[in-house]
C-alpha cells in the first residue's frame, strides 16, 4: 500500500470513530455562523455545546472532548470565558484548536491571540494566510477578516510561506493550517498541501469557522494531526461536491448535506493532497 494509502486509511477510521462515539465539542464561536458550526459539528457525528457564559464555560469544557475557540466577532464576555475554556483545556489534556478570526486588522485581537497561544497552548491554531503572518508579526495584507490579495498562496510563494508556518507551529508546539486556494498543514516538521476545494467556500460567510469546528470534532479522537487533515480535506470536498448549486444559499445547504453523507469511497476518489 502507498503512503497516500495509509493515511487516507487513518482519515477514514478517524471518521468512522467520531460518528461511532459521538463526542461532546465545545465551540465558542460568533453569533455569525455559531448555527451553521454546530450543525458541522452534528454531520460529523459530534454532539455540539455552544456556552459562552465565564461562569460555565470551564465546567463544560471539562466534560467535553474537544474545544474549539474563535475570534470573530469579540467581545469581552468571549475573550473571558475561551481563556477560561482554553486553560481548562490545556490543564485536562483536552485537544483545543483555536481560529485566530482578524488578527489581520486588529490589534486587540492580535494581542488576544498571542496571550490565549502563551497560556492555553493550543494544539491546533487556524487561520488565512493574512491572519498567520500577521500573529508571526510580519507585514501582510489582510483585508479586514479576509486575506488580503497580495498575501494569497501562488506556486510561486508557497515555499517561503511553508517556511513561515514551519516556523510558528516550532515556536507553538501547534499544527498549523493556513487556508485558502492550496491549504498547508504543518507541524513543523512534515508539511501537506491540500489542494481540494472551490471558489464557492469563500463566497459564503463562516466557512474558516465551520472548518475549526470540524478540526474540533476530528481532533477529539486524540489524533492532532490527521484529525486536522482530515478536517480540511472534507471542507474541500463537500465544497467540490456542492459547487454546482443554484446559488451561495443552496451551496450553504449542500456543503452540510455533503458533510453528513459524504461516503468513504467519495473521499479516497476525490481527496487530493501532497506531503513534502
Ligand atoms: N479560492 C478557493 N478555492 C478553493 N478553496 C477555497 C478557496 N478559498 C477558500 N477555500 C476553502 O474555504 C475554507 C475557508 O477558507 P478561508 O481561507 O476562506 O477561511 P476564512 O477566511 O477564515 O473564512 P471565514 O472568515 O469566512 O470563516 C477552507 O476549507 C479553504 O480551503
Ligand atoms: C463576517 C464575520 N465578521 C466577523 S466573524 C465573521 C464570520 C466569518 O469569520
Amino acid at each position: 500500500m502507498t503512503k497516500q494509502g495509509l493515511i487516507t486509511d487513518k482519515l477514514l477510521e478517524i471518521r468512522r470513530k467520531i460518528k461511532v462515539e459521538k463526542p461532546l465539542i465545545h465551540c465558542i464561536t460568533n453569533p455569525i455562523s455559531i448555527n451553521d458550526c454546530a450543525n458541522m459539528v452534528l454531520a460529523t457525528g459530534g454532539k455540539p455545546i455552544m456556552a459562552q457564559h465565564p461562569l460555565e464555560v470551564g465546567e463544560i469544557t471539562r466534560t467535553s472532548k474537544a474545544l474549539g475557540v474563535n475570534l470573530g466577532n469579540i467581545t469581552d464576555i468571549r475573550m473571558e470565558s475561551m481563556m477560561i475554556s482554553g486553560k481548562t483545556a490545556y490543564e485536562n489534556k483536552i485537544p483545543q484548536a483555536i481560529d485566530i478570526v482578524g488578527v489581520g486588522c486588529s490589534k486587540l485581537r492580535l494581542n488576544y491571540a498571542r496571550e490565549f497561544i502563551t497560556q492555553c497552548r493550543p494544539n491546533v491554531i487556524k487561520g488565512n494566510v493574512s491572519e498567520i503572518k500577521a500573529l508571526w508579526g510580519i507585514e501582510n495584507n489582510a483585508k479586514g477578516i479576509d486575506v488580503g490579495a497580495s498575501d494569497i498562496i501562488t506556486k510561486e510563494n508557497y515555499k517561503e510561506n511553508i517556511e513561515i508556518l514551519k516556523s510558528l507551529s516550532l515556536k507553538t508546539n501547534a499544527i498549523i493550517v493556513a487556508t485558502g486556494k492550496i491549504d498547508i498543514i504543518t507541524d513543523g516538521v512534515k508539511t501537506y498541501l491540500v489542494s481540494n476545494g472551490c471558489e464557492m467556500l469563500s463566497m459564503i460567510t463562516g466557512t474558516g469557522c465551520m472548518l475549526n469546528v470540524l478540526i474540533a470534532s476530528y481532533i477529539s479522537s486524540g489524533s492532532i494531526l490527521e484529525g486536522t487533515i482530515l478536517a480540511v480535506v472534507l471542507m474541500g470536498i463537500c465544497g467540490e461536491l456542492s459547487k454546482d448549486a443554484k446559488g451561495t444559499g443552496s451551496f450553504r445547504t449542500e456543503l452540510l448535506d455533503n458533510m453528513y453523507s459524504i461516503s468513504p469511497d467519495t473521499i479516497k476518489e476525490k481527496i487530493k493532497y501532497k506531503l513534502i
